[in-house]
């Protein structure tokens, strides 16, 4: 199997075009599984399969590392954007990508003919509306208390089409990722399992985060992940609606913009190429 290894901010994906790729087999949670694993693997946070659009340019699936399928992933979106440009899949700098959250549009940010960013059109957050006990008649969840065992967590519930539990803590750092990332993820209120971020405000444009992904445990980044952070720290009053999202290997930056629709630039990366053996 031919794929390209892809990365944004270190959350590393690989990447494969269907269209090259026509013995691929059917069970592919099973090759994502495999694929990803760090060990006896290629090494990947999720497998992301390429092919062209019915209704856009190109569509998108995502697979995380755990076989379990992502409606969408923001940094897989721009590698997605910046490889289907540079093999000539499509040949416009801004394009409408199909996800399972629906279309999304990416634009590449050319410097000298090069591809230095991808600022993506995410589309609007919703709040979730998932059977959390303690939302509202709305179904929102804006700084509400949830319990997890010992712990009790203030939270802040995004969709991003994929569902997002945004939890503001003094300093993130600090954070037992693992221990309390895993209890959130797996959360009885969540009907679909949910990303985590644990995100420190820094002052009124630029916070930190960390994140636990769902079906993927922790990654260096998360591009829908620090979307919903921007859309949560708004709605908590802690910044105004443009907001710059450090992570481990840099900073995605955010804006909620007026027509309700969240933009994500950020850098998107291409490490190498491969043969994976599979059959
Ligand atoms: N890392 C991604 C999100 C990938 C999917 C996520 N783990 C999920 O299950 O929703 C991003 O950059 O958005």
């Amino acid at each position: 199997m031919l794929f390209t290894k892809v990365h944004g901010l270190g959350n590393d994906f690989v990447l494969v075009n269907k269209n090259e790729e026509k013995n691929l087999p059917g069970d592919l949670a099973g090759l994502a599984i495999k694929v990803c694993h760090r060990n006896f693997g290629v090494g990947a946070d999720g497998l992301v399969l390429i092919e062209p659009g019915k209704e856009a340019d190109i569509a998108m699936q995502i697979i995380n590392s755990d076989g379990s399928e992502a409606e969408m992933c923001g940094n897989a979106i721009r590698c997605v954007a910046k490889f289907a440009y540079e093999q000539g899949l499509v040949r416009k700098t801004k394009m409408a990508v199909e996800t399972g959250a629906g279309i999304m549009v990416p634009e590449l940010v050319m410097e000298n003919g090069a591809v230095i960013a991808v600022r993506v059109d995410m589309g609007t957050p919703y709040l979730e509306r998932e059977q959390i006990p303690m939302a509202g008649p709305a179904g929102q969840v804006i700084n509400e208390p949830l319990a997890v065992d010992n712990d009790v967590f203030n939270i802040t519930a995004v969709s991003m089409g994929n569902p997002h539990c945004v939890i503001f803590v003094p300093d993130v750092a600090a954070v037992p990722l693992e221990h309390w990332g895993t209890r959130v993820e797996t959360h009885p209120a969540f009907t679909r399992k949910t990303n985590v971020e644990f995100v420190q405000v820094l002052n009124e444009k630029e916070v930190r985060m960390r994140v636990w992904e769902r079906g993927a445990g922790p990654t260096l980044a998360c591009g829908t992940g620090a979307c919903a952070t921007a859309v949560a720290a708004v709605l908590n009053g802690y910044t105004g609606r443009t907001v710059r999202v450090h992570l481990y290997a840099g900073a995605l930056d955010i804006e909620w913009a007026t027509d309700n629709h969240v933009y994500m630039t950020g850098p998107a990366e291409q490490v190498f190429t491969g043969n994976y053996p599979i059959g």
